[in-house]
């Protein structure tokens, strides 16, 4: 089955229920307020759950001789029915310990009454109570394909409740409160279906009395109620309700209707007359009243409130990712037989369609004749001269949704010509196989003859728009085909919300040396080292993302000087005082881990910019280790002076240093190389390793990482990143 017709499934369900979800909702949210409203009145006794009924009934039959019946309703209020002294109708609740009158039983609450009415039935009898039975059996459906999402999102049963990468805030909170809200949304509409299902008769609750044989009906031995065995063993606290004898002729008795049977009492010699136990029907329909409604458990009502109210957030939130999927898709202007360029995209979440179309753009504005379509719609393209594939990996490093059939079709398909080709791998370092899939599809095209192979593969790391920007210059000049596409057309937001004021900077003796600027925001700013600061150097659609460190509340950023670096260059001639528009994102999966015991952290050249602000952050002292690469000691003079101050003062344990020009020449890989059994004792006792710096440097370390874990605990490097103790943001 593949994560497709689930995810249509899961749409589809909830396409044709939100309406009447919604309503069932927001009534489901106020009436769960009905149970805590009635609880808090003061008529429940507090011994209520020690009392049982030869110390109740006795009592309460002398003091009211005209009592007919006792009943205990979800509240564990005790009400009886009769007639006291003077012949009149009494309805009271009383403590059942004392026999004292608490209060008179008050009509239900009519606002109540009407959201009840609109919960069941719309207030269309019948016909509405179907709907609800329908839309609670849908909400069913819906939590069912939405686990099996889940399961296939986390790649197995077992790492569901693990770490959820964050793509964007509906996404992420649509999963993360699913998970949570599970079990009482299964419970809600399970009960909810049972429910109607019941009303309908569709389950059958057979017939049941309790038979009494009048003619066994003895009248001695004589007993007092209170010396009852039976009433001795039966707790208030089981009882619905007790009906009195009619008059002291023994062939009157007690009936107890307990949670689960029914029992009649001699009332001379308190021996049993009849017992029957309810059908198992009888049973559900109760337990699906008390776990639907919240009657007998305030606190149970309110996780049904919250859970009510996850749905609404999971309607807003799965139709906000349904139009984003569709909004990136792309319309063509020429066929699949006409077209030349064909680019062919992988996707699961529709954002590969946008770097897709910034290519179609271009190449349709450049006169040529281009279409896009889902690498599940692969055919035989005639008059093709060049593919393109851009592809995201999912799961396992499998195919997304719409390309899980290409492999068939392309061996089934082959072009009648010759066809260049290029890849483009979109993927996450934050995942274990990164861009696999697109690896994948590469050495698939490298088998077909057809296939003319143009470019290396490239990959983007989290849509990244400069990555992709690299790839679209070079396939440009392979192709002769002018195409401008730069970050800025796949960047989806330009906004600059944040004015930034400069308020130091050091200076480069020469270029391709490192500085370190610091800005404080105007304004209370909420973000924290890791997180990513855009600016736009050129005022245009050109974006330069910088890892932020937080020192105090300022901005700090560590920078190369590169010649004609346009973001490098921009942020060097910042004059003191002067104030940029630019605006911070938040990049979660690279926030210092709150609850780690230990802290590696390892960079190389400016990638120690997150890590300067995340030591001198740290409001309890993690144990933090700092494994850096320079090229020699000059360049690491612009950190020394604070992290020298970081050791002083215990926010940081221990400091490496490797220096790649001077010295011993070594990389940072070489001092964890000779550091492995602190590593391996770090990830076996949960700590992080934290990696910032350039991809070659992290492909080193992985690869070492890889082969000491393997070593020592048996374990792929990847198994660590799945757990979030080995965090990477290199670029
Ligand atoms: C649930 C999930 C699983 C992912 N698994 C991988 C993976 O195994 N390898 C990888 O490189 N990227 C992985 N990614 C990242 C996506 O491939 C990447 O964000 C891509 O740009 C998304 O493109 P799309 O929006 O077109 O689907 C995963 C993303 C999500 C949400």
């Amino acid at each position: 089955m593949t994560i497709s017709i689930w995810r249509y499934s899961h749409l589809a369900l909830a396409v044709s229920s939100f309406l009447l979800l919604t309503l069932a909702s927001v009534t489901g949210i106020v009436l769960s307020f009905q149970p805590i409203s009635e609880k808090i009145q003061p008529y429940r006794s507090d011994r209520f759950n020690e009392i049982n009924l030869a110390q109740s009934l006795p009592l309460l039959r002398k003091q009211y001789p005209g009592i007919s019946e006792l009943t205990v309703d979800a509240n564990q209020f005790v009400q009886i029915k009769g007639s006291d002294a003077d012949g009149k109708n009494l309805l009271a609740l009383v403590d059942p310990e004392t026999g004292r009158i608490l209060g008179t039983p008050q009509p239900k609450s009519g606002f109540f009454e009407w959201v009840t009415a609109l919960h069941r039935s719309l207030f269309l009898h019948e016909t509405g109570r179907f709907f609800i039975g329908i839309t609670a059996f849908l909400l069913l459906m819906i939590a069912v394909s939405g686990t099996i999402l889940i399961i296939q999102r986390q790649r197995g049963l077992k790492r569901f409740f693990t770490r959820i990468v964050r793509n964007n805030f509906a996404q992420y909170y649509h999963v993360v409160l699913g998970r949570l809200s599970l079990i009482p949304i299964i419970i809600i509409a399970l009960t909810g279906t049972y429910l109607s299902l019941a009303r309908f008769g569709l389950i059958s609750t057979p017939e049941f009395s309790n038979e009494i044989d009048f003619n066994e009906i003895k009248s001695e031995p004589v007993k007092s109620p209170d010396q009852f065995d039976v009433f001795r063993r039966v707790s208030l606290s089981e009882v619905q309700s007790v009906e009195f004898p009619f008059s002291e002729d023994p062939e009157d008795y007690y009936t107890l209707k307990l949670s689960d049977r029914e029992i009649t009492v001699n009332q001379i010699t308190g021996e049993i007359l009849g017992e029957v136990k309810y059908p198992a029907a009888v049973l559900l329909t109760n337990l699906s009243l008390d776990l639907h409604t919240g009657r007998t458990n305030a606190a149970w009502a309110v996780v049904l409130a919250v859970a009510s109210a996850n749905i609404l957030f999971f309607i807003y939130s799965g139709f906000t990712i349904t139009l984003k999927r569709r909004a990136n898709r792309v319309k063509n202007k020429y066929t699949a037989d006409e077209s030349e360029f064909i680019i062919l995209v992988g996707s699961e979440n529709g954002s590969t369609f946008r770097f897709a179309s910034a290519i179609h753009e271009q190449l349709v504005s450049s006169g040529k004749a281009a279409y896009v379509t889902e690498m599940d719609n692969y055919t035989a393209f005639p008059k093709a001269t060049h593919m393109i594939v851009m592809t995201a990996t999912y799961g396992l490093g499998n195919a997304p949704t719409n390309a899980s059939r290409f492999e068939t079709l392309l061996e089934r398909n082959p072009q009648p010509q010759p066809v260049r080709f290029s890849v483009v791998g979109f993927g996450s370092h934050s995942y274990p196989d990164f861009c696999k899939y697109a690896f994948e599809v590469d050495n698939l095209f490298a088998k077909q003859q057809w296939a003319v192979p143009m470019l290396e593969i490239h990959t983007v790391n989290d849509k990244s728009p400069d990555e992709f920007s690299h790839w679209a210059a070079n396939w440009s000049q392979h192709a002769d085909v002018p195409l401008i596409v730069s970050a800025g057309l796949v960047t989806p937001r330009l906004h600059r919300p944040h004015a930034l004021t400069v308020i130091s900077k050091t200076t480069v003796s020469n270029a391709e040396e490192a500085f370190l600027i610091r800005m404080r925001p105007e304004k209370q700013l909420d973000f924290t080292s890791g997180d990513l600061l855009a600016i736009y150097p050129a005022d245009d659609h050109r974006e330069r993302l910088y890892s932020v460190g937080k020192v105090g509340n300022d901005v700090q950023l560590s920078v190369k000087l590169h010649v004609n670096g346009l973001g490098s260059e921009y942020l060097y001639g910042l004059q003191l005082g002067e104030t940029i528009d630019a605006r911070i994102d938040s990049n979660a999966h690279f926030h210092f881990p709150e609850n780690a015991g230990t802290v590696v952290m390892i960079s190389n050249g400016t990638g120690i910019a997150p890590f300067l602000g995340m030591i001198d952050q740290q409001p309890v002292y993690t144990d933090c280790h700092l494994y850096c690469g320079f090229r020699n000691e000059a360049s690491f003079a612009l950190y020394k002076n604070a992290l020298d101050r970081n050791l002083a003062d215990k926010k940081l344990s221990s400091l490496h240093v490797a220096f790649s020009r001077e010295g011993e020449k070594q990389y940072v890989r070489d001092l964890l190389a000779r550091d492995e059994a602190f590593l391996m004792d770090v990830l076996s006792r949960e700590g992080v390793i934290m990696l910032c710096g350039s991809l070659s440097m992290q492909n080193n370390v992985v690869a070492l990482l890889e082969e000491i874990c393997q070593k020592h605990l048996e374990k792929s490097v990847s198994y660590f990143q799945s757990r979030s103790q080995v965090l990477m943001d290199c670029y």
